[in-house]
């Protein structure tokens, strides 16, 4: 049985319409929640793929959710697709010190999901390239200088047409990873257009990182990492090369993140300034440099 949990925010007007169009015309196994934001859908939803409520704070169902279960099995045997009600729930994701929204933008294609699959789990997405559809995210907590803090990554979708969905989660951004693909210069060229959307929609201040990803693929290479460190000095953004495949710089771009938001939550009085593009050039591994390529 697959249940779907519907969002009702101002955020999302545009998902109802398109996963109701979309699923209705599957199996009738498929059930599907909707109601009014705050009604409990998705607290109805966990209580019966877990067997239990998540109270406290409530937030907003952003896109749509779902999860599985098998009606023969006992309650908790599936767990949701992409482990975000557990994490809610466990005493464990209580143990942050402070949390920050990164946001992952750039043209289709370049490899944000993979990038960002590669930071949360590891792993490579090879092959089968699915364009996101809306906007995504994922947890994770990252110790810096004995602070935990928690990053809520939202991984957006290149594509045009989800433009107007993806402005409305500019504003609480605290940063962004703007991302190229080292073998597509038009994915390249785009950055300056990315760079005037940015400074439209998001913060004034936000934190914004430049990286030209794939550097694995350097036979195809059509950007040279010059021209990526040429443009980031320009806009004064750090920079650095990165592969979701090979995990090149991954951690390092959300590290670096995490300790400008720490630093920037809590300088304390005899605390050494902290400037991320020195941290950034200090640490990046270039391609063609260690066992990356
Ligand atoms: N060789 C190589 N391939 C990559 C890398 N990152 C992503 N890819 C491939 O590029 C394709 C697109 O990756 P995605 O992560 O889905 O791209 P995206 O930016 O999220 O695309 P949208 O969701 O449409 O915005 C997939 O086929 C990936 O396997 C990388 O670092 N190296």
């Amino acid at each position: 049985m697959e249940v779907l949990s519907l969002p009702d925010s101002p955020h999302s007007d545009t998902f109802p319409v398109y996963f109701l169009r979309r699923h209705l015309s599957l199996p009738l196994v498929q059930t599907i929640l909707v109601g009014d934001s705050g009604v409990g859908k998705t607290s109805l939803l966990v209580q019966f793929d877990q067997g239990k409520f998540i109270p406290g704070s409530f937030s907003a169902t952003v896109g749509i959710g779902f999860t599985s279960r098998d009606m023969t099995g006992t309650p908790g045997a599936a767990a949701a697709r992409d482990g975000e009600a557990p994490e809610r729930s466990s005493p464990c994701s209580l143990s942050y010190d402070l949390t920050g929204k990164v946001m992952l933008l750039g043209d289709s294609g370049v490899g944000k999901t993979c990038f960002l699959i590669q930071f949360k789990d590891g792993a490579f997405l090879s092959r089968t390239f699915i364009a996101t559809v809306g906007i995504d995210f994922r947890n994770k907590v990252v110790t810096v200088d004995g602070v935990r803090v928690k990053l809520q990554i939202w991984d957006t979708a290149g594509q045009e047409r989800f433009r107007s969905v993806t402005h409305a989660y500019y504003r609480d951004a605290q940063a962004l990873l703007l991302l190229y693909d080292i073998t597509n210069k038009s994915s390249f060229d785009n950055i300056r257009a990315w760079l005037t959307e940015i400074h439209e929609y998001a913060q004034r201040d936000v934190v914004i990182m430049l990286l030209g990803n794939k550097a694995d693929v350097s036979s195809e290479r059509v950007i040279r990492s010059e021209d990526g460190e040429m443009l980031a000095r320009e806009y004064g953004v750090p920079f650095m090369e990165t592969s979701a495949k090979t995990g090149m710089n991954v951690e390092l771009a959300f590290l670096a993140i995490a300790k400008e938001l720490k630093y920037r939550a809590g300088r304390q009085a005899n605390e050494p300034s902290f400037q991320i593009r020195d941290y950034v050039e200090s640490q990046k591994k270039r391609p063609g440099c260690c066992s990356f390529v």
